[in-house]
C-alpha cells in the first residue's frame, strides 16, 4: 500500500480549530499521514488568542530534519511562521531537502486580531518563500499586505491581484474570498495563464475558526497524492465547504470547523 505523507510547518493552537491540530486532523481525513514541525505555541481558544510562544528558530529546524531526514514527505505546508528568522530558516530547510510540492498559507492576523506574524517579517515571507511555493494561499487581507495594496472588495479585484501576486513565484495563486461579501463564497486560482473560480454557497454561520488552515493542509495532501493542482484545490473547496457547513459549537466565542464532516457526507 502507498503510504501518502505530508510535512505541515506552523504553529499550534491549544484549541485544536487552527494551526497544527487543524492540519494534522485535515491530513488524517483525507488519507495522508501528517508530521509536523512547530513554529510558536498559542494559547488559544475560540474567543481568541491569549498568548504567543515562538520556538527558537534552530528547534524548528531540528524538527523538519528529523521527519525529512527519514520519514520524508510527499508534500509540504507552511502556516504561521511568527519571524523573519523562522521564515529564513525554513525556506533554507526547504531548499535544502527540495524541491517539493509547497503550499504556503501566508498566515499573518488570527480572527481575533492577534498577529501571529511580526510585520517586519513580510518582507521575508515575499523573498525568500514565495519563489519556492507551489500553491499561495493568501486571504484577502493577506492579499493586500503581500501587495501593499488596498482592500480587496470583488472577485474581479481578486482576479487582477491574483495576477500581480503571482509576480513573486509561486506558481499558483489561491486567493480565497471567505472575507468577502456575496451570497456565494468564490476563491481564485490563477497559475499565470488560466484563471478559475471555485464557488459554493456562503453560510451564515460564525464558527469558521482554522478555515485557512484546513483549506491549505487539504490542498497539500491532494499534492500528496499526485493530483494536479486544480483537483487538489476543488478537493479541498469541497472538504472546507462540508466543514464549514456543520461547523461545531465549542466554546463561547468562534468555534471550529468539523473536518469529520466531508467523510460523513460521503458514506
Ligand atoms: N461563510 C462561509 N461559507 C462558505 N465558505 C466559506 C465561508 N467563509 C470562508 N469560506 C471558504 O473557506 C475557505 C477559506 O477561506 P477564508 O477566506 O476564510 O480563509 P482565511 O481567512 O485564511 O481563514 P482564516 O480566517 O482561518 O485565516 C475558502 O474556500 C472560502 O471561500
Ligand atoms: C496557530 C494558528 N495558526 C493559524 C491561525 C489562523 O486561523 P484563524 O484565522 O481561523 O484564527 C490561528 N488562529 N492559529
Amino acid at each position: 500500500m502507498t503510504v501518502y505523507k505530508a510535512l505541515t510547518i506552523a504553529g499550534s493552537d491549544s484549541g485544536g480549530g487552527a494551526g497544527i491540530q487543524a492540519d494534522l486532523k485535515t491530513f488524517q481525513e483525507l488519507g495522508v499521514f501528517g508530521t509536523s514541525a512547530i513554529t510558536a505555541l498559542t494559547s488559544q481558544n475560540t474567543l481568541g488568542v491569549q498568548a504567543v510562544f515562538p520556538i527558537p528558530p534552530q528547534t524548528v529546524g531540528s524538527q523538519i530534519d528529523s521527519v525529512l531526514s527519514d520519514i520524508g514527505a510527499d508534500a509540504i505546508k507552511t502556516g504561521m511562521l511568527f519571524s523573519a528568522e523562522i521564515i529564513t530558516l525554513v525556506a533554507g530547510k526547504l531548499r535544502q531537502y527540495g524541491p517539493l510540492p509547497l503550499v504556503v498559507d501566508p498566515v499573518m492576523i488570527a480572527k481575533g486580531g492577534a498577529a501571529l506574524l511580526q510585520a517586519e517579517a513580510v518582507e521575508a515571507l515575499r523573498r525568500e518563500l514565495l519563489p519556492l511555493a507551489t500553491v499561495l494561499t493568501p486571504n484577502v487581507p493577506e492579499a493586500s499586505a503581500i501587495l501593499g495594496e488596498p482592500e480587496i472588495r470583488s472577485v474581479e479585484e481578486a482576479v487582477e491581484a491574483a495576477k500581480r501576486l503571482f509576480a513573486y513565484g509561486p506558481r499558483y495563486i489561491f486567493l480565497k474570498g471567505g472575507h468577502m461579501d456575496g451570497d456565494e463564497a468564490v476563491d481564485v486560482l490563477y497559475d499565470g495563464t488560466e484563471v478559475r473560480l471555485y464557488r459554493s454557497p456562503r453560510f451564515r454561520t460564525k464558527h469558521t475558526h482554522g478555515t485557512g488552515c484546513t483549506t491549505a493542509s487539504a490542498i497539500a495532501a491532494g499534492l500528496a497524492k499526485r493530483l494536479p493542482v486544480p483537483e487538489a484545490v476543488a478537493e479541498a473547496k469541497r472538504f472546507i465547504t462540508a466543514a464549514i457547513g456543520s461547523g461545531l459549537e465549542i466554546g463561547g466565542g468562534i468555534g471550529p470547523t468539523n473536518h469529520a464532516a466531508w467523510r460523513a457526507e460521503r458514506s
